[in-house]
C-alpha cells in the first residue's frame, strides 16, 4: 500500500491551484443519467472517487470520454442496465447518488446498500423515504434497494434531518416527476446548489437552491448541457490550515470564498490575515503559531464536518485549548489517536474532542483512516519535527487531486513511497 513521507518544519509558501469539488462532480455525473442527450463537465477533478463513478456509469452502459482539457463528455443515451453493483458502492457511498436518476429515468433501480463506513453509520432512510413519497415502490432485498416507478409524481418532502445526498437524490428524482415536488429541511450545501444550477442548465425548473426549501416543478425531458464543476471548498479549506500551522503564506487560486465563511472566520480567529478576491483566497500567518480555535460542526453554513479532522490537527499545534464537536457523524474522531501518536494531547468526551496545543510534536509512522483524517494526518506532519509516514493513503487518494505535488510546490518536503 502507497504512504507519504513528510519531513515537517518547513512552512508552506506560494499559490495552490484548486480542483473541482469532488462533493459537485459525483451527483453531477450521476445527474447525467437523466438527460436524453450528452453534457459535458467541464473542471472535473482527476479523483480516485471520480474514477469509480465513471465505471459505475460506464458499467451501466453510458459513454464517458474525457477531453485533453479535463472535459468529461457524457453520453447516456446508450445505457443499458440500472444496476449499482455491491463492488463499487462499497468503495464508494456517493455511488447512492444514481438511485434517483434511474427510477426517474428509466422506471428501475437495483442499488446495493452501501452500508456502514469508518466515520459512522450513514444509514439511507431518508433518502428511500423520499423516493417513496414520489411514487417508487422499493424494496430491500438481498442488500440491494430495489426501485420501481411508472412515473414519479410530486409530492411534499419534509426531510427529518439534513442529508445532503438524500436532497440531491430527491432532487434529481424530483426534476422528471409529474407535477412539484417540495422538500423541507433540505440541505443547502454550495454543492446541492451547484447540482441544482447544473440540472437548470439541462431544463430542469427548481426554486429554491441553497436555502431550507427547495420547490422543483417537473419537466417531460431534460437535454443536454455543458456544465462547470465548483471550485472544492474541503481542498481550499486543507491547503489555507496547512498555511495557518505552519505559520506561512498561501494563496488559493480557482476558490471561492463565499463558500467557506465558518472556515474563514475560524482561521482568522486563530490569528490568520485572510484577503479575498472573485476567485481566490489569500492566508498569511506571518510566522505566528496559531490560536487554538473552538470549532462544532453541523450542516452548512455551519462549520462542515470535512474540515474537522483539519481543524483538531491545527489545534495540536496551537496555543491555548481547542474544543472540537462532532454534531454530524458518530465515529469521526479516529485521526485522534494517531495524532496522539506524534505527541498531540488530545482527551476525547462523547463527539468532543479537547486539544491542548503543544510546542512541537514529533514525526512517526501513522495510519490514515478515512479521507479528511488522511489529510489532518499529512498537515500534522508538516509541522511534526522529523519523519512522518502516512499509511493507506489510498484513502487521501479519493479526494484530494496530487496532494503531494501541490504541496511540494508550496515548498512541503513531501514524496509518496512506492507500495
Ligand atoms: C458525496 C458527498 O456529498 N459526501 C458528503 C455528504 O455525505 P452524505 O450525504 O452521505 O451525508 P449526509 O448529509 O447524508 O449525513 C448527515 C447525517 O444524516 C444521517 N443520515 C443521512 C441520510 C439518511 O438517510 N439517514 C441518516 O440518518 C447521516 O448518518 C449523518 O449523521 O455530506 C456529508 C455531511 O456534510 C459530508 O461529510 C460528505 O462529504
Ligand atoms: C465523507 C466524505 O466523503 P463521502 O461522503 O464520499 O464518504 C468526505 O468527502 O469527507
Amino acid at each position: 500500500m502507497a504512504k507519504i513521507l513528510i519531513s515537517g518544519g518547513v512552512p508552506l509558501h506560494g499559490e495552490v491551484g484548486i480542483s473541482g469539488a469532488k462533493n459537485a462532480v459525483l451527483p453531477i455525473l450521476a445527474a447525467c443519467l437523466l438527460a436524453d442527450e450528452p453534457v459535458s463537465i467541464g473542471n472535473v477533478p482527476h479523483l480516485h472517487d471520480v474514477t469509480t463513478f465513471i465505471e459505475l456509469l460506464g458499467q451501466m452502459g453510458v459513454q464517458l470520454v474525457l477531453d485533453d482539457r479535463m472535459k468529461m463528455h457524457v453520453d447516456p443515451r446508450t445505457t443499458s442496465t440500472c444496476v449499482a453493483p455491491y463492488d463499487l458502492v462499497r468503495t464508494m457511498r456517493a455511488s447512492i447518488l444514481v438511485l434517483g436518476p434511474l427510477v426517474a429515468r428509466f422506471g428501475q433501480a437495483e442499488v446495493s446498500l452501501p452500508g456502514g463506513c469508518a466515520i459512522g453509520s450513514r444509514p439511507v432512510d431518508q433518502h428511500i423515504r423520499g423516493l417513496q413519497a414520489l411514487g417508487a415502490d422499493i424494496s430491500v432485498e438481498n442488500g440491494y434497494i430495489k426501485a420501481k416507478a411508472r412515473r414519479l409524481r410530486g409530492a411534499h418532502i419534509q426531510m427529518d434531518m439534513v442529508t445532503v445526498t438524500g436532497t440531491e437524490n430527491i432532487m434529481m428524482a424530483a426534476t422528471l416527476a409529474q407535477g412539484t415536488t417540495v422538500i423541507e429541511n433540505a440541505a443547502q450545501e454550495p454543492e446541492v446548489v451547484d447540482l441544482a444550477h447544473c440540472l437548470i442548465a439541462m431544463g430542469a425548473q427548481i426554486e429554491g437552491a441553497g436555502t431550507s426549501t427547495m420547490i422543483i416543478h417537473g419537466v417531460e425531458r431534460l437535454h443536454g448541457a455543458e456544465y462547470e464543476v465548483l471550485p472544492d471548498r474541503i481542498e481550499t479549506g486543507t491547503f489555507l490550515v496547512g498555511a495557518a500551522m505552519t505559520g506561512g503564506k498561501v494563496r488559493a487560486r480557482h476558490a471561492r470564498a463565499n463558500t467557506l465563511d465558518a472556515v474563514l472566520s475560524k482561521l482568522e480567529e486563530a490569528g490568520a490575515h485572510i484577503s479575498t478576491g472573485d476567485d481566490w483566497i489569500e492566508l498569511d500567518m506571518g510566522g505566528r503559531r496559531p490560536k487554538a480555535v473552538n470549532i462544532s460542526t453541523a450542516p452548512y453554513p455551519a462549520f462542515p464536518t470535512d474540515m474537522q479532522a483539519q481543524f483538531t490537527a491545527l489545534n495540536c499545534v496551537a496555543e491555548g485549548t481547542g474544543v472540537v464537536t462532532e454534531t454530524v457523524f458518530e465515529n469521526r474522531f479516529m485521526h485522534a489517536q494517531e495524532l496522539q501518536r506524534l505527541g498531540a494531547d488530545i482527551r476525547l468526551e462523547g463527539n468532543t474532542a479537547v486539544v491542548q496545543g503543544v510546542a512541537q510534536m514529533s514525526g512517526a509512522p501513522i495510519m490514515a483512516t478515512d479521507l479528511r483524517a488522511s489529510a489532518c494526518l499529512v498537515l500534522a506532519g508538516l509541522v511534526a519535527k522529523g519523519d512522518t509516514v502516512v499509511d493507506r493513503v489510498y484513502h487521501i487518494d479519493r479526494g484530494y487531486e496530487n496532494i503531494e505535488e501541490k504541496l511540494g510546490v508550496l515548498g512541503a518536503r513531501i514524496r509518496r513511497l512506492p507500495n
